[in-house]
């Protein structure tokens, strides 16, 4: 099974590869497949990065949406087959019940010169070793979508025959989009919970928020603002003061004050143990989608 590349060359984690952050443009040729929120999220961010936009490819099966990406970001349509002929670097980006007609459309046009990068929640690298082309390298990433702003958070593990070399491409191409962290392929459905719905928590927090202020007839715009610059505020320190958070939060509550009033409702509401259940439901779903796919 082979695949006629447009530049035959060596592929970018042979030789040299990227030389790191802020500095991608005309290295390499990345492809999107599925160009939803997160596919967007990871154009946009390649393109704010510096990316050249010509040498970012897309399939996607809404025609309406393709055309807005490409009049918004300058990025190119592709179908299949041309995104593997062209791309180094395949990017899988669709819904994890939509990979396998995916998988079917890829199976004859990838072999093992391109990487095969999946960003589904759930689907081992196994399914992708299986379906595609022997020896076709696989990474496995849970990204979220703060890579818009370039602030994602993203955890990488290497298939079966993605190399190291491949790893620090995937590293490097998302170090231009946020922060990233190589983890073991059996953490990646307990990440999943964590930091790829996590951002989903964080706004459910501030929405709650917002509407507490309401509740107390601060107007909506008012409320909307305190809360959210509180939120930079709060993750600025988290992240800048090398602080733990529980020195932060204490350092907010006074003897008799305010926020240990507040904290005594959290307690008695079960708060702490919701999040807990929450992030353990998560992790479940995430394994119950790559079981879909145990058998095929
Ligand atoms: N949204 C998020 O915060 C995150 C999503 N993910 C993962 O990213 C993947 C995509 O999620 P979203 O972007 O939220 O979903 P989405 O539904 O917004 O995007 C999927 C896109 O793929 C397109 N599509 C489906 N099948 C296609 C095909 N065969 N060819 C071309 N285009 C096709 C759809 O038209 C849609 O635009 C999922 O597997 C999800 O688990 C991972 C981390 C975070
Ligand atoms: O909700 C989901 O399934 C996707 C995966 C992580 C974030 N969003």
């Amino acid at each position: 099974m082979g695949v006629d590349r447009l530049d035959p060359g060596s592929p970018p984690w042979e030789g040299g590869g990227w030389p790191g952050h802020g500095t991608l443009k005309g290295m390499t040729t990345i492809a999107v497949l599925g160009a939803g929120k997160i596919g967007e999220a990871l154009l946009s961010g390649l393109v704010q990065a510096g990316h050249d936009p010509e040498e970012l490819l897309f399939t996607e099966r809404s025609a309406e949406r393709a055309s807005e990406l490409v009049k918004r970001y300058g990025v190119v349509e592709a179908d299949v087959a041309g995104a593997a002929t062209r791309a180094d670097v395949l990017v899988v980006a669709v819904k994890p019940q939509d990979i396998e007609p995916l998988l079917d459309e890829l199976a004859p046009v990838v072999d093992r010169r391109t990487l095969v990068v999946s960003l589904c929640a759930g689907l081992p690298t196994s399914l992708f070793e299986r379906r595609l082309a022997e020896g076709t390298p696989v990474v496995r990433v849970m990204p979220n979508t703060p890579m818009v702003v370039g602030a994602a958070m993203s955890a990488i593990s290497a298939g079966r025959h993605a190399t190291d070399e491949h790893l620090a491409l995937v590293e490097r191409l998302l170090s231009s989009v946020g922060r990233v962290a190589r983890v073991p392929e059996a953490q990646q459905d307990a990440v999943t919970a964590l930091s790829g719905s996590g951002p989903a928590y964080f706004f459910y927090l501030v929405e709650a928020m917002i509407d507490a202020g309401i509740l107390l007839g601060i107007p909506r715009a008012l409320a909307t603002e305190l809360i959210i610059q509180s939120a930079v505020g709060a993750a600025t320190m988290l992240a800048e003061s090398g602080e733990h958070p529980v020195t932060l939060r204490e350092a907010v509550t006074s003897p008799a004050g305010t926020t240990i009033m507040a904290i005594r409702e959290l307690e008695r509401h079960g708060v702490r143990a919701a999040m807990l259940a929450a992030i353990e439901a998560a992790r479940d779903r995430s394994e119950e989608l790559g079981r879909a796919h145990q058998d095929d």
